[in-house]
């Protein structure tokens, strides 16, 4: 009988499912250490937010077939550790977005008319009825950032309440807003704007300190931020300040840049604060929902079944999974090269598989392509499974050919995206030793393998252009790991592909653009 092993305290509706094919050992306490001796003998692990699963624990659960998170992030898992074991992590995607949403509005109200204190007032036998005298939220500008599930639900109920909706999310459509009442705007006038803003966003290197003094700044003094997201999002320190010298009327936190949130100038603060502990996901439905929901999947993988809500490995018979592997990573990284080349709010992915690849069964790439085109938007919320869903649902129309034709390679895939930053295409293949190589850039032909961070220009082909890239780096102190360059004719139009060992400062791609010959300048994170 296989043995699962829960490390984080889920509901009993899902201890009842692994029940039924498993021994299940329910352990919420055990210490990293331990974990590390004990997961040898299990077959599956199932978690919340408590446990690590580091590289270490992967490495040393050599019977480990599934991983499933009881909840929607994933940022306390090693993906590519377990990808690379052949570990198939699941998560929850939807049974907590109510919860989540509903706890947010809670938070808005709860700040509004100072419920917490008030409480604590009474409780301590006062009764000051002058102290908490609030504010209404009827006909108030409420600022949406993230106009995904979770910050849909806000919107939906907001309005129902009477509040006027601003939203921000680079990769929604106009119309996918104007559904939900929402005005579509920018970051700065969304911040200039609203009396209440709510963050409903992953947290990723563009949102980390979103919320910083600057923005701060551009807010009303009346204006009450909530963050029931991630984490970092807001800066904690510029926030506490922020509040202590009234920049801004109020805040409420339900998750922090460390937790649990340890010393910190936000406990010090009065009335204008409301923090609770993460309690975004923490109702009674939403447990037995995520628990279900990841409980099941494990279950299935258990018998060998596909499962539904896998975020790195698809639900696909093992045959097939063996074959296609290779090319679902080099899909998955076109997909997200493409979507940062063509920008936000894309609104065509054409998916053209060629050579060997030109197969019915070779379908699942388009599947990973999308994937890795809305993990930009989506992160770890996007699957295999509601990829296609999520690129319906966002107005994204794909296209699917197949070219059976020999090319250079046996095999490759060529995407192209049309989106906030125009069309742009890339081509990938694998490699005789298996690994991923970019091909074409925008058509023009390159031999590349992808790193974390890059740079691609289209410059014109003329002597000197590429030694002054590379002096406007080494000014900014940007080491350049290796560059390519590829053009279709002498002294036309070409294309430069720098691999850098660190990100690009923020102005170095503008200063790109004045270099006299430069067309167009994309820097990728992938
Ligand atoms: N406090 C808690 O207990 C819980 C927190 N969460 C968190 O809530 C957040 C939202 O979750 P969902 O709505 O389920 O996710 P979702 O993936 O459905 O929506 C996220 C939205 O953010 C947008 N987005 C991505 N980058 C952006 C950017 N730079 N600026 C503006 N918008 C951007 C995406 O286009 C998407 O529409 C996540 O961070 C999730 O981890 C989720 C459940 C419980
Ligand atoms: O398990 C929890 O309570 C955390 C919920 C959460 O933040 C998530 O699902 O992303």
């Amino acid at each position: 009988m296989s043995k699962v092993l829960v490390s984080d305290s889920i509901d009993q509706a899902g201890i009842d499912i692994l029940s039924q094919v498993a021994e299940v050992n329910f352990n919420p306490n055990v210490s990293p250490e331990e974990l590390l001796t004990i997961i040898p003998d299990y077959d599956a692990l199932m978690i919340r937010s408590g446990t690590r699963v580091t590289q270490e624990v992967i490495e040393a659960g050599k019977q480990l077939k599934i991983i499933g998170r009881a909840g929607v992030g994933v940022d306390n898992v090693d993906i590519p550790a377990a990808t690379r074991h052949g570990i198939v992590v699941v998560n929850s995607p939807e049974g907590n977005t109510i919860a989540a949403a509903e706890h947010a509005l809670a938070m808005m109200l709860a700040l509004s008319r100072h419920i917490s204190d008030a409480n604590q007032s009474v409780k301590s036998n006062k009764w000051q009825r002058k102290l908490f005298i609030g504010t209404e939220v009827y006909k108030k500008n409420l600022g949406v950032v993230g106009l995904g599930k979770i910050g849909s639900h806000v919107a939906t109920v907001a309005r129902a309440m009477g509040m006027k909706l601003l939203a921000y999310d680079p990769f929604i459509s106009v119309e996918r807003a104007e559904q939900l009442g929402c005005r579509l705007v920018e970051m700065d006038l969304l911040l200039r704007e609203s009396d209440y803003i709510t963050l409903h966003i992953p947290k990723t290197p563009d949102t980390t300190h979103l919320i910083n003094d600057e923005a701060i700044a551009k807010m009303k003094p009346t204006a009450r931020i909530i963050n029931c997201s991630r984490g970092g999002i807001i800066d904690e320190e510029a926030l506490a300040k922020a509040l202590k010298e009234g920049q801004i009327a109020g805040a409420a936190l339900d998750v922090y840049e460390s937790e649990p949130l340890g010393e910190s100038p936000l406990r010090e603060l009065g009335k204008e604060i409301v923090l609770t502990p993460h309690l975004g996901a923490s109702t009674a439905e939403a447990q037995v929902n995520v628990a279900v929901d990841v409980a099941e999947q494990i279950r299935d993988v258990l018998l060998g079944l596909p499962a539904r809500s896998a975020v790195n490995i698809p639900g696909l018979s093992p045959n097939v999974i063996e074959k296609l592997r290779p090319y679902m990573e080099l899909a998955e990284t076109l997909g997200n090269l493409v979507a940062q080349l063509a920008g936000g709010r894309i609104e065509l992915l054409d998916v053209r598989l060629q050579g060997e690849l030109a197969t019915n069964e070779s379908q699942p790439l388009v599947v990973a392509a999308l994937k890795g085109l809305l993990s930009q938007a989506l992160r770890e919320r996007v699957n295999y499974v509601n990829a296609s869903i999520e690129a319906k649902e966002r107005g994204i129309r794909v296209i699917e050919t197949r070219d059976a034709s020999m090319r250079d390679y046996s095999g490759s895939l060529h995407l192209s995206a049309t989106g906030s930053m125009g069309k742009h295409s890339v081509t990938g293949a694998l490699l005789n030793d298996g690994e991923i190589h970019i091909t074409s850039i925008d058509e023009f032909p390159i031999n590349v393998p992808p790193t974390h961070y890059m740079l691609f220009t289209v410059h014109r082909d003329m002597p000197g252009i590429i030694g002054k890239i590379g002096s406007l780096l080494g000014s900014f102190n940007v080491n350049i790991a290796s560059m390519q360059v590829g053009r279709k004719i002498v002294r036309g139009d070409a294309v430069m592909v720098l691999s850098l060992d660190d990100p690009l400062p923020e102005g170095v791609l503008t200063e790109i653009m004045k270099v006299p010959g430069i067309r167009d300048a994309h820097t990728v994170t992938l």
